[in-house]
């Protein structure tokens, strides 16, 4: 009896499973080609099966087979990837793509509901918040040129004095962790609370672990949690969920004890002296509007996304990648030569190899292809900077692809590391030009070497939402 109920059971569960097979992978014929759907996995299996820990090089790899527009399921979430630049451009600009996907687990970060600039609901209050962030960090230096300018010489002048400190006390050497993380976030700082950290701080430094322990626990493309997001409250520990929640708690408080000691400080009312504070004025002017945009929740979010970007998508995994076993000549010290090393270190590194998640606002086509609402669209940035056919042979460092004839800088269209569209990146101007000030005073200061009898760093990132560098060491000698 027992067995005749057990095969029946057996019967009926197979039947639903082929049932469920058959309705994914026959849905649409209208549908972008793509790998198989299985009932809950959906096609996890084949992105691990080609690259268990970086999607975005599965789904560069499955370009070959299905093109530059792939329908995948990622557990219980259908997806498309974007592969090509031209399909971005067309695409990732228009108003149907350009509001975020966000499900509950990425509403974890900003009190369950989307607050902040790079989860705010397209179009509003996204558009209000971005225009008010922007408006305000510009009213305190940020995009003006002789500000920032100043801003990152005093974070350079003191890096270069530690980093001569440091190899001065060990031969020569020194190990690189989290050493222009903090100078970048500093120049953000300045125009948002006012404040810079020393280098030093250890509650900076535990923040900052924290912060890359939780980026690096989750990604755009495979997260367990994006893929099953219903499971963040069934198995907390197991889904990396509790680690996450314990740095949102810990982000959160930080940005909040900051907020309370301005209010207390109370210039706000009078003479702001950075957003924070003008944020602050918005929030008493708008105390009776039950849907003021203004609260202490919305700007802790704003601060937060600020926060992370500012530290983690900056400069020190590119930076890395140029240091890694090269030494740069003297001729490199050149401005076309250093502005195409910058562009070729953007494309190798990668440093947001899956765009921000957008979503299909609406019913839409993207060329034949028809994309329902609610699909989750991914933009495979990796995919494009390695194309094969665009760079010929991408996995070579080669910055004199970025050269014209004359040895002058040229920009290549297909590099577009900032994103696409009206959700691009808010901070591209503080990143581009901390970058070059960096390269450019790092060399005229340093020779940057292997140290000798020591593999070389690896290449490898660390991936999460953004790639990470493995700390490593490199021999250093001052320039005369
Ligand atoms: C090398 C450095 C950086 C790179 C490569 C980078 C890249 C990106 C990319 C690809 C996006 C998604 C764009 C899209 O969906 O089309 C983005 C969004 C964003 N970035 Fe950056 N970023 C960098 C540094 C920064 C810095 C320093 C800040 C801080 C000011 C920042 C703030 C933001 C914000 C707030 C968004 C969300 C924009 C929105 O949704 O409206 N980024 N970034």
């Amino acid at each position: 009896m027992v067995s005749i109920l057990l095969c029946l059971f057996i019967g009926v569960l197979s039947l639903y499973l082929l049932v469920l097979f058959v309705k994914e992978n026959f849905r649409n014929k209208n549908a972008s080609p793509g790998p198989l759907r299985f009932p809950l996995v959906g096609s996890l299996i084949q992105i691990a099966k080609i690259h268990p820990t970086q999607p975005y090089v599965a789904f560069t790899k499955m370009k070959e087979k299905y093109g530059d527009v792939i329908s995948i399921k990622l557990g219980s979430v259908d997806a498309v990837v974007f592969n090509s630049c031209d399909v971005m451009e067309e695409y990732l600009t228009k108003t149907e793509f350009s509001d975020r996907y966000c499900n509950a687990w990425m509403q974890e970060r900003t009190f369950q509901k989307r607050l902040g600039i790079i989860f705010g609901v397209y179009p509003d209050p996204w558009q209000a918040v971005r225009s008010y962030c922007l408006r305000s960090l510009r009213e305190f230096g940020y995009g003006k040129r002789s500000r920032m300018h100043s801003a990152i010489q005093d974070e350079l002048t003191e890096v270069v004095y530690e980093l001569k400190e440091s190899i001065k006390e060990n031969n020569g050497i020194h190990y690189f962790d989290t050493c222009f993380t903090i100078s970048t976030l500093n120049v953000l700082w300045s125009m948002l609370a006012g404040r810079r950290y020393e280098h030093s701080d250890p509650n900076l430094l535990k923040l900052l672990k924290i912060m890359r322990k939780m980026m690096e626990s989750c990604n755009f493309g495979n997260s367990f949690l994006l893929a099953y997001p219903q499971w963040k409250d069934w198995f907390p520990d197991w889904t990396g969920m509790t680690l996450q929640r314990n740095c949102f708690k810990e982000m959160n408080g930080f940005c909040q004890d900051f907020i309370d000691e301005r209010r207390k400080i109370g210039v706000y009312e009078t003479n702001p002296e950075n957003m924070v504070d003008e944020f602050l004025a918005e929030i008493d002017a708008h105390k009776e509007d039950p849907n003021t945009l203004y609260t202490d929740q919305q700007l802790i979010a704003i601060m937060n996304d600020l926060f992370m970007t500012g530290s983690e998508a900056s400069i020190c995994y590119p930076f890395c990648r140029i240091f890694t076993g090269r030494e740069m000549h003297a001729s490199s010290s050149k401005l076309h030569y250093v502005r195409a090393t910058l562009a070729e270190t953007h494309r190798m590194a990668t440093v947001v190899p899956l765009m921000g998640p957008r979503v299909a606002g609406k019913d839409s086509f993207c060329g034949k292809y028809f994309i329902p609402k609610g699909t989750y669209i991914i933009g495979n940035m990796y995919g494009i900077f390695r194309d094969k056919v665009h760079w010929k042979d991408p996995d070579n460092f080669r910055p004199e692809r970025f050269l014209d004839d004359n040895g002058k800088f040229k920009s290549d269209e297909w590099l577009k590391p900032f994103g696409f569209g009206r959700r691009a990146c808010l901070g591209e101007s503080l990143a581009s030009m901390n970058l070059l000030y960096y390269i450019t005073v790092l060399m005229q200061n340093f020779v940057f070497l292997p140290v000798p009898n020591e593999a070389l760093p690896t290449t490898e990132p660390i991936v999460g939402v953004t790639t990470g560098h493995h700390p490593f060491r490199a021999l250093l000698k001052c320039r005369t």
